[in-house]
């Protein structure tokens, strides 16, 4: 075993090269044996093997900066920077995060999780050594998918005029999620066909020996040749135009030639893409043959690949269904994605109205936009997003769609705690910064049931922006009926209001159980609509004053809960006591959502608690 002997990249570096293809083989096993217990993102790592490995041959990324592009492809390079023991605490409560996390070790060189943004973080980097006279490499490595994001462009456009020293890898598969769409693939998918160029370039750099950029007349040429062949050859690539030397394309799993390629890249000294096709899933073949299923992918059996246990029914299934009998009866309905067709259930919608669903790669501003347009021609869009990622197309929502009241719908999939993602993946703000906008209304369901009511008033009774927030997951314990009403009393009860939105509703009713046995008698009541909120709805509710507690599992800043106590204190009817249960001002770390509601005291059990120690038991 080699593997085991691995404890830092230095280990990496003594290895002799006839026992790296050894390495990467365990390297795949022991990936397939971890996520296979923990879950998490397997495919786009066994593509990435390879790749890690020559980027630590090469590399120090102690010292060189190592920048991942939405950082899911970083289990290799963890496994390699002595982080092996960790892993069967992968993605859970306070252990191994799935994601690079300075904070974890100091080869990570950044946090990842959002995609698109590496081009630009790397470029700061490398201007930042500029700057202090240092001497290290700066690389992001990014892949095809990410690569559809805009972002990505104004970091290239950006880094490529720069000359600045900055090796941007592009991990090429072909494959977002799900098959990459638009017509950056197609440019890519054009450059995989075309070889030829990189094995002339490649000859000809080996005509000047092991180290040709320390030749003059290298140097020289180089710069001549890249010149002219701006001018004079229209084939060349987007790379090339916006400023970098374009090495490529590579195989991604012949290592010694990946090890040639970056150090070329870094003797270069200025903007290099290093374009590298890989296979998504590489060396196992279920994740080969389904790389989308294996992409992230909850505890399997390895030598099956089936799921330990089968998913039960989503919100995200339920809002897929609602969708396709929505688009049936109304012509004018549309379901945009931004690269998750799958994860927000609109895989059927594509396939029984593939005219009226557009999946825009990743690229959240521009999905908001696209709808601001087909709402303002007539159409009915429906944006299925999670709403994480949502956080990209803010500036979009209050200019393109809210400006003009246009009557864009957001599926909000995903909102409030996720699990196992971790800090960059929690949905804790949408309820916030979606109830800011003027003009919007978020609807919030807690049962499928409602999800279906509320979506179906979104699409055809309510005007102007609307957003429906629904969970990860499924179905809790609440009562599965429906209401369709703003605000409703679930429970009565003299001595505290519990107020609650979404599926935090089940908390609350958890809770004035366990208080109720205490002799403390809760009413509980639940937000359907968390904005606009209307004085005089809430006014007839809160009639007679007493304590308040609002469940959020959002940040406190903004919270509806601080907006409900507005109101109230505006009508002369604050609450004799007002108790914010929320996660103030803290990111959640990774863990299931039920022990981050405990961290949070956000579960039944703190809720009871916190209303014990503010109104005490003698009530
Ligand atoms: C802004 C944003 N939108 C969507 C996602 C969800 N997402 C995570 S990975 C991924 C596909 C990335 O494809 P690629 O960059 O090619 O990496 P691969 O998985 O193929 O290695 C998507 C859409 C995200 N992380 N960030
Ligand atoms: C890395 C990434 O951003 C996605 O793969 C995300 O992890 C998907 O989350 P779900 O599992 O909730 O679909
Ligand atoms: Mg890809």
């Amino acid at each position: 075993m080699i593997l085991e002997h691995i404890q830092s990249p230095a280990d990496v570096k003594s290895l002799e090269r006839e026992q790296l293809p050894q390495l990467c083989q365990e390297l795949r096993k022991f990936l397939v044996q971890h996520v296979s217990e923990t879950g998490g993102h397997l495919a786009s790592n066994l593509g990435a093997v390879e790749l890690t490995v020559a980027i630590h041959r090469v590399f120090d990324t102690a010292v060189d900066r190592l920048v991942f592009d939405v950082g899911h492809q970083c289990y290799i390079h963890k496994a390699l920077t002595g982080r092996q023991e960790l892993f069967s605490t992968l993605r859970q409560f306070q252990g191994l995060s799935g994601f690079p996390k300075p904070h974890e070790s100091e080869h990570d060189a950044f946090i990842a999780g959002h995609a698109s943004n590496s081009v630009s973080v790397a470029l700061g980097m490398a201007r930042a050594r500029t700057l202090q006279n240092e001497d290290y490499s700066v690389l992001a490595l990014i892949g095809d998918g990410a690569m559809t994001g805009g972002l990505a462009y104004e970091g290239l456009n950006n880094a490529g005029a720069s000359g600045e020293p900055l090796i941007v890898i592009l991990n090429d598969n072909g494959m977002s999620i799900a098959p990459n769409v638009g017509a950056m693939p197609s440019h890519l998918s054009r450059l995989r066909s075309k070889p030829a160029y990189y094995h002339f370039k490649k000859w000809y750099r080996s005509l000047f020996g092991k180290h040709p950029m320390e030749n003059g007349l290298y140097r020289f040429n180089h710069r001549v040749k890249t010149a002219l062949k701006k001018t004079l050859w229209p084939g060349s690539t987007l790379f090339e135009d916006m400023g970098f030397t374009y090495l490529g394309p590579i195989d991604g799993h012949d290592l010694p030639r990946l090890c040639d390629v970056l150090q070329w890249a870094q003797e270069l000294h200025g903007p290099v893409v290093v374009h590298v096709y890989t296979v998504k899933g590489k060396g196992y073949s279920f994740a080969e043959q389904n790389p989308g299923k294996f992409h992230g992918i909850a505890p399997f059996d390895p030598e099956t690949g089936l799921l330990k246990k089968e998913a039960a029914e989503s919100f995200s299934d339920q809002f897929g269904k609602a969708m396709i009998s929505c688009a049936t009866q109304d012509e004018r309905v549309c379901a945009i994605t931004a690269a998750m067709a799958e994860g927000t259930g609109l895989s059927e919608f594509a396939k029984e109205f593939p005219q009226r669903f557009f999946d825009v790669a990743i690229a959240e501003g521009h999905g908001v936009s696209m709808a601001a347009g087909l709402a303002a021609q007539g159409m009915i869009p429906v944006f299925a997003v999670y709403s994480t990622f949502l956080q990209r197309g803010y500036d979009q929502l209050i200019h393109d769609v809210a400006l003009e009241r246009l009557h864009v719908v957001l599926a909000v999939d995903r909102a409030g705690l996720v699990g196992a993602d971790g800090e960059t993946h929690h949905g804790c703000f949408d309820a916030l910064y979606l109830s800011e906008i003027p003009g919007f209304t978020v609807l919030c369901p807690a049962s499928f049931a409602e999800l279906r009511t509320m979506l179906r008033r979104a699409l055809f009774e309510i005007d102007g922006p609307v957003a429906v927030r629904y969970p990860r997951g499924g179905e809790e314990a609440f009562r599965k009926d429906c209401s369709a009403e703003p605000l409703v009393r679930l429970r009565e009860g003299g001595d505290i209001t519990l107020l609650g939105y979404g599926i935090l509703i089940n908390q609350l009713l958890e809770a004035a159980e366990l208080l109720e046995a205490e002799g403390i008698h809760a009413e509980v009541l639940k937000l359907n609509q968390i904005s606009p909120l209307s004085g005089d709805l809430l006014y007839t509710f809160f009639g007679e004053r007493k304590p308040l507690l609002v469940l959020e599992d959002a940040l406190g800043a903004g919270c509806v809960g601080q907006r409900v106590a507005a109101i109230l204190t505006e009508g002369g009817l604050s609450p004799s006591r007002l108790i914010l249960k929320n996660m103030e001002k803290h990111f959640a770390p990774e863990g299931s959502v039920a022990e981050l509601n405990h961290r949070f005291g956000l579960d039944a059990a703190g809720v009871a608690a916190a209303v014990q120690e503010a109104i005490g038991h003698g009530q």
